[in-house]
């Protein structure tokens, strides 16, 4: 099902998430409230410690929230099996982190080839699209690269085109480009947009950087647990 844009990709509906701490417990988010729509690009800029991870992990359905729901287009998450999880995070969620954790020894086609596999796509065509993905990176005479022999920049619009070669309703970004040199983040950045306005995928990305912050759709932040919109 290809996302519309009468319901949010995402929608976190009053979402709490709270850890044990000696004898009491923390309580990260507080019912925090958070829509993201088909299209648009969101900024989660928020201080260390305030619950940024977290956030990513329950919108990722890696953590079940404490209370409050996780709707992925039109599918409340919370309560389903572990299975039924994992095949939605296989098929409406795409990620990408600041370390590209791409597999060593496969070449950079592979590694957008895989996933396809993964989900069931015949080879030809899981191949076919990694190439027109990795040429749209810039990356159309690196596919048979192993990520050892590609620059970080280019590893990390590899391990882009694999987050988006599933065509997922939701990109989910921690720190994309934090471990890049600020001319290579832009770039990095730019193909991101790029691809995620191309595709008319949502994403959230968790990011230090207020340049980039700056150049997204809407701007995040959390304080007390909760979701706030920063101007
Ligand atoms: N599994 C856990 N068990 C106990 N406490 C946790 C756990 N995960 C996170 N915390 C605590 O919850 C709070 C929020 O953590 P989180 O990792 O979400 O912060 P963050 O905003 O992502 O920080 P940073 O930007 O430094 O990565 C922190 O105080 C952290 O110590």
């Amino acid at each position: 099902m290809s996302p519309t844009q009468s319901q949010p990709a995402l929608y976190l509906s009053k979402v709490e998430r709270r850890y044990p701490q000696g004898d009491s417990f923390l309580d990260v988010l507080r019912g925090a409230d958070l829509a993201i729509w088909p299209g648009e690009i969101v900024a989660l800029v928020a201080p260390s410690g305030t619950g940024k991870s977290t956030l990513l992990h329950v919108a990722g359905l890696l953590e079940r929230p404490d209370g409050g729901e996780v709707f992925v287009g039109s599918k409340p998450t919370a309560s389903m099996n572990d299975q039924e999880r994992t095949r939605i995070r296989r098929e409406d969620l795409g990620f990408v982190y600041q370390f590209h954790h791409l597999l060593p020894e496969f070449s950079a086609l592979e590694n957008v080839v895989i996933p396809q596999l993964i989900r069931g796509l015949p080879k030809a065509e899981a191949q076919e699209r990694g190439r027109q993905l990795l040429t749209f990176l810039g990356l159309g005479k690196r596919l048979d690269h192993r990520p050892g022999e590609l620059s970080g920049g280019e590893q990390q619009r590899v391990a882009i085109a694999r987050a988006v070669a599933n065509a997922p309703r939701l990109l989910l970004a921690d720190e994309p480009t934090g471990n890049l040199d600020p001319h290579t983040a832009d770039r990095v950045f730019q193909t991101l947009v790029a691809i995620v306005r191309a595709s008319k995928l949502a994403a959230l990305i968790a990011t230090h950087n207020m340049d980039l912050a700056a150049r997204m759709d809407r701007r995040v932040t959390i304080r007390d647990g909760l979701i706030v919109q920063l101007p």
